[in-house]
């Protein structure tokens, strides 16, 4: 027990002793004097309690370990939510009679899913007005490949800025906005043990009452419209896969810059076909009126079929150059369930290119909805994951991806081209080949006589565009199938032009060679048939015309 100088002391001290009054004096008025003082002094004490440092220090921290007690016993009886009403409820009434309106924006949308286009906006928006005085401290980062640095900013930080005679005043907040589980994970046994905090980051944006209308219907729109215009001036454009899982089981895009060269005229491909495809890219970037009037989501989606080495990834890549869209490269064998599908799908915001190769494979997922019991059994997921033995239902689903694709999920998010690639157009689900689905259907050839002038032309750099090769060259073209990928291995081979058309020619001629020996072998297949009539030959099938005809194994991880 700490005893302070206004408590009453322990028993074993001593009281106070009061000295006695002084005697009186036979003069009268000296004497009232007197009996005054007297009086006053017999109610004080002649030595008033001191407040020694230690006394204070004592004072003080018996207070704080009351506030903390009290505090802590808080915490436990009212629930977090409660507190955090009769918070706001002291806020609001503080606030009531600011004329300041403050608009808060979240990172994420209201669902806590998708992202918020106005953070996004406001985050690039403020990172070119970083230059205000009134800004102190700032995060920088840059990889080698950036073209510039990326501006990000401390809780706290604030920004003024002036819209048409309108102050207008950032600030820029983070807050752990509980512990738990993230919202939509609240109720999944499969979502990490560990219930860590997580983080809200916003941006609050302050100004007049008077000029809400001016900041809602113009200043916010010309935020956007700068955004819009940063981003594609100065951004590099990226490629995202998906990378870490949290320990809610959460799955992350992970990002990188897209460097990819490819364009429309690098493209080894018939010109029309390729004015084709760029006039479609056109007009969808234009239709967005269109598309609301017809009541359609505005997105794209391309189908492109073709044996591997035809130049479908190269294709995606000179669309996303040509469009300036992200590239969101989407493999589902990172996926476990619609609602991991249906979350990554959402992350995915406007303006980008969402990319699922080798769709011929999701034969995998009917698999693994076909086998749920099987992998509840104790099953591993084909990533090597125990996932599936805890979450039997509901798993990955071709029906998924087919409602993210034309059903309801599709109307989240604008201006987004979904682009399917498979070597196996027969092999693939009818569903995904209904109409509205893929709403073009673009084959990727072998290389054809227009296709290898372009290679030649990027290549090798011939001067006037002909070389005295090319005429027996593109009659080979003409009658061996080669991709694309393997004439421009050829061409690569030598810088001398004369050496890397041999080595083209050279390919060819082999290409032929062994189209005719596979003439000769089912000619001998033939042959055998009609000498034992009736016999059931095996492995008929497999009897190739030339390489490309072989099956060829997936880069995707997708296939197993
Ligand atoms: N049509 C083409 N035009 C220009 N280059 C091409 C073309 N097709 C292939 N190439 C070259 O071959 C390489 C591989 O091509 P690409 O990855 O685009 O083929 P793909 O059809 O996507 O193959 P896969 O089906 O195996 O994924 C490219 O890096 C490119 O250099």
């Amino acid at each position: 027990m700490i005893y302070s100088n206004f408590t009453k002391p322990p028993f074993h001290t001593p009281p106070l002793s009061f000295p006695s009054p002084p005697p009186p004096r036979n003069h009268s008025a000296t004497a009232t004097a007197t009996t005054a003082a007297a009086t006053m002094y017999s109610y004080f004490p002649a030595q008033l309690p001191t407040f020694t440092p230690s006394s204070l220090f004592a004072t003080y921290a018996s207070i704080s370990a009351m506030v903390m007690l009290l505090r802590s016993v808080l915490n436990d009886v009212i629930p977090y939510p409660a507190r955090a009403y009769i918070f706001s409820l002291v806020c609001s009434l503080f606030r009531f009679r600011s004329s300041k309106l403050t608009l808060v924006i979240e990172e994420t949308n209201g669902t806590g899913i998708g992202r918020n286009h106005y953070y996004d906006a406001a985050e690039l928006y403020l990172a070119t007005k970083v230059t205000t005085p009134s800004t102190d401290r700032l995060k920088i980062s840059k990889s080698s490949r950036d073209k510039s640095p990326t501006i990000r900013f401390e809780p706290g930080e604030q920004i003024n800025d002036c819209y048409e005679g309108v102050h207008l005043r950032w600030r820029f907040g983070c807050l752990e906005s509980g512990k738990g589980r993230p919202r939509g994970f609240e109720d999944d046994p499969d979502s990490g043990g560990a219930v860590s905090a997580f983080k809200t980051r916003f941006f609050e944006l302050s100004f007049d009452k008077e000029f809400r209308s001016t900041v809602m219907n113009s200043y916010l729109p010309y935020v956007e419209a700068k955004y819009k215009t940063v981003k594609e001036e100065d951004r590099d454009l990226k490629l995202y896969t998906l990378g870490h899982r949290s320990s809610y089981g959460n799955v992350f895009w992970d990002a990188t810059n897209l460097d990819h060269p490819s364009t429309f005229d690098t493209l080894a491909m018939d010109p029309d076909r390729k004015e084709v495809i760029k006039d479609d890219l056109n007009r969808f970037i234009r239709r967005r009126e269109f598309y609301r009037r017809v009541g359609r989501a505005w997105k794209r989606g391309y189908l492109l079929f073709g044996p591997p080495g035809t130049g479908k990834s190269s294709l995606i890549a000179a669309m996303a150059n040509h469009l300036r869209f992200d590239i969101y490269d989407l493999q589902l064998t990172n996926l476990m369930r619609d609602s991991e599908l249906r979350r990554v799908l959402v992350s995915i915001p406007s303006r980008s290119i969402l990319v699922i190769e080798d769709i011929d494979c999701t034969v995998e997922i009917k698999d693994r909805r076909n086998n749920s019991h099987h992998s509840s059994t104790g099953g591993s997921s084909p990533n090597g994951s125990n996932h599936y033995s805890k979450n039997p239902e509901p798993q990955l689903s071709l029906s998924g991806l087919l409602n993210f694709i034309d059903g309801l999920w599709s109307s989240c998010g604008d201006e987004r081209l979904i682009v399917f690639t498979t070597n196996h157009k027969d092999k693939l689900d009818p569903a995904l080949l209904r109409p509205g689905r893929m709403d073009m259907h673009i084959e990727m050839s072998y290389l054809t006589v227009q296709g290898f002038r372009i290679l030649a032309s990027n290549y090798l750099d011939i001067k006037g565009g002909y070389h005295k090769l090319f005429d027996e060259i593109e009659q080979l073209i003409d009658t061996v199938k080669v991709t694309p990928a393997q004439v421009a291995e050829e061409l690569m081979r030598s810088e001398d032009i004369n050496d890397a058309l041999q080595g083209v020619l050279k390919l060819l001629k082999g290409k032929e060679k062994e189209n005719k020996e596979a003439v000769v072998k089912v000619e001998g297949v033939d042959a055998n048939l009609d000498v034992n009539e009736g016999t059931e030959i095996e492995g008929t099938s497999k009897v190739t015309f030339n390489n490309d005809a072989k099956p060829q194994p997936s880069k995707s991880s997708f296939c197993s």
